[in-house]
């Protein structure tokens, strides 16, 4: 008898067909209130499940004594419980690296359209406000040769100081868990603690995992210690922050501005603050979007899943 699988995202055809070959499918192009029972009910049966962009909570999987993996379309694991995976004995696959500089090139947008005020000054133009030649009130300020600090040099954030340090001049300031020796060297970059990042970076960059430890892990006391120049980007989770006090520190001037693909509550709500602030660049979290990307993301969740489904070891497990 063939394994049942139940996807949970839109999959491109040919990854379709190759697990349609192999395992007995449930498809879903994604889970909304109209068909989340019937989400539930076909996880009952199901031996593996792919997908992304749902939070999956233990309530589902109870009902599911036959799974064994998981394999999420994302780097990100923060819609699933870890520990219960690990008490369960379930294997839960993700995506690291095949979007890292995707989401780099997205940050670095940010970074740029935050500080030249791209998506502000491009509206004016199309709104037919440019007049005569542009002045003070126009100007942003320079990206290059400014100070990028950022809270998680992994990954990713290391290809955007790769960017930082290589194409723009920046010095770059990290604060991870511990120092990461190899990192320095390469990008002539000073680990220092997360008070000392704040006080000294003209870019204050999050490029952290949501977990119990990061969550909140900047707040009021945080935009207070970064400099009035400052601008604040992540692309992490928007849960990493306090929001509130995010849209009060833009509010007041404490900040400079914020370049923003991610947010508490996504899709962002349309009476968010944060929509009304000129100084505010907010993305609908495309950090990896691209065609090329979001393929290999598919193909490697692909992979991930049929290699724990056929018990052959699995190219990247988070749990
Ligand atoms: N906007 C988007 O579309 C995307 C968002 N993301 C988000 O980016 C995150 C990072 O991805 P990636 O770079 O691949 O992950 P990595 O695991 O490579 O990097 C994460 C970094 O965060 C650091 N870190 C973790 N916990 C802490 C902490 N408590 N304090 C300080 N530093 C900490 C780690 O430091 P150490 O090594 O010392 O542990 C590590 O350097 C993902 O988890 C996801 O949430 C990813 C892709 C796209
Ligand atoms: O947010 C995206 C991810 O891959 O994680």
């Amino acid at each position: 008898m063939k394994q049942r699988v139940v996807v949970y995202k839109k999959l491109p055809e040919a990854l379709a067909q190759r697990l349609q070959s192999e395992f007995d499918v449930s498809w879903f192009d994604r889970v909304t209130e109209a068909n989340r029972a019937d989400f539930i009910a076909a996880l009952k049966t199901a031996h593996g499940m792919i997908g992304a962009s749902l939070p999956i909570t233990n309530a589902m999987l109870e009902g599911a004594p036959e799974l064994k993996i998981a394999s999420t379309i994302s780097v990100g694991v923060d819609n699933f419980d870890l520990e219960y995976f690990r008490q369960r004995g379930l294997m839960l696959a993700h995506t690291p690296g095949v979007l890292t500089e995707a989401t780099a090139d997205t940050i670095f947008a940010l970074i740029l359209s935050t500080a030249r005020r791209v998506v502000e000054l491009a509206g004016y133009v199309k709104a037919g406000q440019w007049k005569g030649s542009i002045g003070e009130a126009q100007f942003g300020v320079n990206v290059h040769g400014k100070t990028l600090g950022l809270i998680g040099m992994g990954r990713i954030g290391s290809a955007v100081a790769r960017r930082a340090h290589h194409g723009f001049g920046m010095p770059i300031l990290y604060h991870n868990t511990r120092p990461n020796p190899e990192t320095e060297r390469e990008l002539d970059a000073r680990y220092v603690s997360k008070e000392e990042l704040l006080a000294q970076a003209d870019f204050v960059c999050l490029m952290l995992p949501l977990t119990p430890a990061t969550e909140r892990m900047i707040g009021a006391r945080e935009f207070g210690m970064m400099k009035r120049s400052a601008i604040f980007i992540n692309a992490s989770r928007g849960r990493i922050v306090d929001e509130a006090a995010l849209i009060r520190a833009l509010q007041d001037k404490t900040i400079y501005g914020a370049g923003l693909d991610v947010f508490e509550v996504e899709p962002l709500p349309v009476e968010s603050p944060l929509l009304t602030l000129s100084n505010v660049v907010a993305l609908p979290h495309i950090g990896s979007a691209t065609h090329e990307t979001r393929l290999a993301m598919a193909e490697l969740a692909v992979t991930n899943l049929i290699a724990g489904l056929r018990g052959e070891p699995v190219p990247h497990l988070a749990v």
